[in-house]
């Protein structure tokens, strides 16, 4: 029988937990302009005066949730040593797409265990009142936070019956506020002008960290998780550095971190080095492909596919019609229908804007006129065994055939391999 235990190991870290997402930051940085705007639009609350109603958007991982929580717990700190009476009822709307349920939803915050609602059967006329008579019980200033706010997609929005509720003479004790949180930049366009005149009274934009701002927000954050010392020079400011190009997102560059001291710790390293982070971001950026690739339909894959075979053939970039001959031939080998040309161009499209596949517009002047061309963006290796579901069902094309033998593709079978010779 094997001999095995496990013991303790906090050699590097002092606090792992505090890189995770459920982590409360003491502080905030980088974020000063975008806090100033913030403050000022909640001010009216700690003046009892009506709230405005704020919407925050900005792409996901820069901050919006936790500069609400940072300055939310500091609003209610403050509110009490004023007397102000404030209640703040925080909602995440996945999962709801109607204001039926976010109504709900919200009278059940409201209300203590044994009164909730249950969540079908009532007409949407009781629900609203429910909502009225609870806010105007606690009354006060409520602040309603409803983050990822995009997934409430009807007309008779809730959206625009709170901001009404006080002036239509449905609430009278009550001062309610919402403060909207998205990260579909296109949300807040899409929204009916008298819905967005009221949620978007005030609008703060949150944009991408760049990486001084990034590399503060792991310092502090490294200060809290990592024994001093257990982090190499220069491995902050190259987690910055990815996570700058990574859209800026904060949350990845936190677990890139903790990807590398991951790493570094199974390996029992003295400290977590730029090795261990080139190494974490690797097999990061593997997993976020293989989801990527994973929700792929079938035809985008064989797409994939025909590409990726070019690129072992060495004849990458390669034009759309090669992609697409390549795509047929592919299709014929394993008896599928293939889709019309203009079809794969779409994929091509869809592959590029997924940040799977890189495509160029060049222009060969009068000669060779304009096209797109393609290749991998990431290496081979990696993109073939993303899809080894696919290439288990169909088979290995000869092209890759040295490259899955190396790597850990299991090859079930070898048709088109043996097809195509
Ligand atoms: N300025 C900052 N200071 C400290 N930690 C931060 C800062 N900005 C973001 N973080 C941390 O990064 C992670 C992601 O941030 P947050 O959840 O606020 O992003 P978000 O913009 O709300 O993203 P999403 O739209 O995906 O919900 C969290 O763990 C958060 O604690």
């Amino acid at each position: 029988m094997n001999e095995i235990s496990f013991t303790p190991d906090d050699s590097l870290y002092q606090d792992r937990d505090s890189l995770s997402e459920d982590y409360t930051p003491d502080s905030i940085v980088g974020r000063d302009s975008e806090i100033q705007q913030y403050h000022t639009a909640l001010q009216p609350v700690i003046n009892g005066e009506q709230p405005n109603n704020i919407f925050l958007y900005g792409k996901t991982g820069v901050g919006k949730t936790a500069v609400t929580n940072y300055l939310l717990n500091q609003l209610r700190q403050d509110a009490s040593q004023f007397d102000v009476d404030l209640s703040v009822v925080s909602l995440n709307c996945e999962g709801l797409n109607s204001s039926y349920q976010i109504a709900i939803n919200l009278v059940n915050r409201l209300r203590p265990p044994e009164a909730q609602i249950s969540k079908t059967g009532h007409p949407q006329y009781e629900i609203y009142e429910f909502l009225w008579n609870n806010l105007d019980e606690i009354g006060g200033t409520v602040l309603i936070v409803l983050d990822e706010v995009d997934n409430i997609g009807d007309d008779d929005s809730i959206l625009y019956q709170i901001p009404r509720a006080r002036s239509n003479g449905n609430i009278e004790n009550a001062r309610v506020g919402i403060i909207g949180i998205s990260n579909d930049l296109a949300f807040r366009e899409n929204l009916s002008p008298k819905v967005r005149s009221s949620l978007c009274e005030k609008s703060i934009s949150f944009p991408p960290y760049d990486a001084d701002e990034l590399q503060a927000v792991l310092s502090q954050r490294a200060a809290v998780a990592f024994h001093e010392g257990a982090l190499d020079n220069g491995v902050l400011e190259l987690c910055a550095a990815y996570g700058a190009q990574d859209a800026g997102d904060a949350r990845k560059a936190l677990d890139l971190l903790r990807g590398a001291g991951d790493i570094a710790r199974a390996e029992n390293a003295a400290e977590v080095t730029a090795d261990h982070v080139k190494r974490a971001r690797a097999e990061l950026e593997r997993e976020e492909l293989m989801d990527g690739i994973a929700d792929l339909a079938d035809h985008q894959q064989l797409v994939l596919y025909a590409l990726a075979t070019l690129q072992a053939e060495s004849e990458t970039p390669a034009r759309s019609q090669v992609v697409y001959q390549r795509y047929e031939e592919l299709c014929k080998l394993a008896a599928l229908d293939s889709r019309t040309s203009r079809r794969v161009r779409d994929f091509l499209a869809d592959l590029a804007m997924l940040s799977i596949i890189v495509s160029s517009q060049r222009n060969d002047g009068l000669a060779g006129g304009q096209y797109r061309d393609h290749k991998l963006k990431h290496d081979l290796e990696t993109v073939l065994s993303a899809m080894s579901d696919l290439l288990e069902r169909i088979g290995i094309h000869h092209s890759i055939h040295d490259v899955v033998a190396e790597s850990d593709v299991v090859m079930l079978s070898t048709n088109l391999e043996s097809s195509s010779e």
